[in-house]
């Protein structure tokens, strides 16, 4: 088995956000007004080998973040399946961080969700520390950290719990350029490690620096997957065209591109009320010949 299998994964949003409105979506034959379910990710497949560095691409809103979280198994698939061998650890800036606790509640925590014992999270406390660069103000609340502070504390936690599957989102993008060459150090020691690795950025360069495989994501769509320098040159490529494009016409792609993720959703969703509306009759039929079954037995 591949040491990651991702298998027909769409994640889907729904948007509508209040109670009633959900109740409304359920029984509702007519779809004005009612927001359709959004493909946030649709039918995504592709595997990874043992001490593969899969760098994830794609513009603003594309899904990378769903996806991280979906392998790190911070949230579920709505269908398909996740499988991973191993343990997982994801760096993003908030993922997995409890805002009202502090740095060091947030070390422990986290460290004992990995399943580290008491006695192993106090002896890479002050290692974490030191790592995360963020000294006393690792007894604060990290509602009062900044995104660079955040982040240095998940990266430093994330490697210090010996993850086999590393999963770093976004994180480097918000740091300085000193932590992010640290945090790039210690990557590439996991590489040789013969660890896997998913690293999310918008930065083709850094992806190319750091990946042997790359993922292109476009509104929830898997473009292409393979050898980096291939996908990345078909990424930037992509990118040319779309900033070549004036503001509107940017703004115009990325509505009928989030229009076709909803769309998608409307078509599953007339089966739904198809289904819905296929048990309510056989309900209705179901009552309607026990009624008159009872009927006929009193006379
Ligand atoms: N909890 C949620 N509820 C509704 N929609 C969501 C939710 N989380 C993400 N989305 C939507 O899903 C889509 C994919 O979001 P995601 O954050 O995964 O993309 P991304 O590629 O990581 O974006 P970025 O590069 O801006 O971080 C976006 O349109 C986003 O608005």
């Amino acid at each position: 088995m591949s040491k990651v299998e991702v298998t027909n994964v769409s994640k889907v949003y729904d948007l509508n956000t209040s109670k009633k409105d959900k109740i409304i979506s359920l029984f509702s034959f007519k779809k004005k007004k009612i927001a359709s379910p959004y493909f946030a990710l649709r039918n995504v497949t592709f595997s990874v080998e043992e001490g593969d560095s899969v760098g994830i691409i794609g513009l603003n809103g594309s899904g990378k973040s769903t996806l991280s979280n979906l392998i790190a198994e911070v949230t579920q698939p709505t269908a398909g399946t996740v499988k991973i061998e191993g343990r997982s650890s994801l760096i993003a800036i908030s993922a997995g961080l409890n805002n009202e606790l502090t740095g060091e509640e947030n070390i422990r925590m986290k460290c004992l969700m990995h399943g580290l014992t008491e006695q192993q999270i106090n002896e890479r406390f002050q290692d974490i520390v030191d790592f995360s660069e963020l000294d006393k103000f690792i007894y604060q609340p990290i509602k009062s950290y900044s995104s660079g502070m955040r982040s240095r504390l998940g990266f430093a936690i994330a490697i210090h719990t010996e993850p086999d599957v590393l999963i770093v989102d976004e994180a480097l993008s918000v740091g300085d350029e000193t932590f992010s060459n640290k945090c790039i150090e210690r990557m590439k020691d996991f590489q040789k490690q013969g660890k896997t690795i998913f690293f999310v950025s918008h930065s083709a360069s850094q992806i190319k620096k750091m990946c042997d495989k790359a993922l292109w994501l476009n509104f929830g769509e898997v473009v292409e997957y393979g050898e980096c320098n291939k996908v990345i040159h078909s990424y930037v490529k992509f990118m040319r065209t779309f900033k070549a494009k004036s503001k509107e016409e940017q703004i115009e792609y990325k509505r009928q591109m989030i229009e076709k993720q909803q769309q998608q959703q409307t078509l599953q969703k007339e089966s739904n009320t198809i289904d819905f509306t296929n048990i309510l009759t056989f309900i209705l039929l179901f009552g309607i010949t026990i009624i008159s079954s009872i009927i006929q037995f009193i006379k």
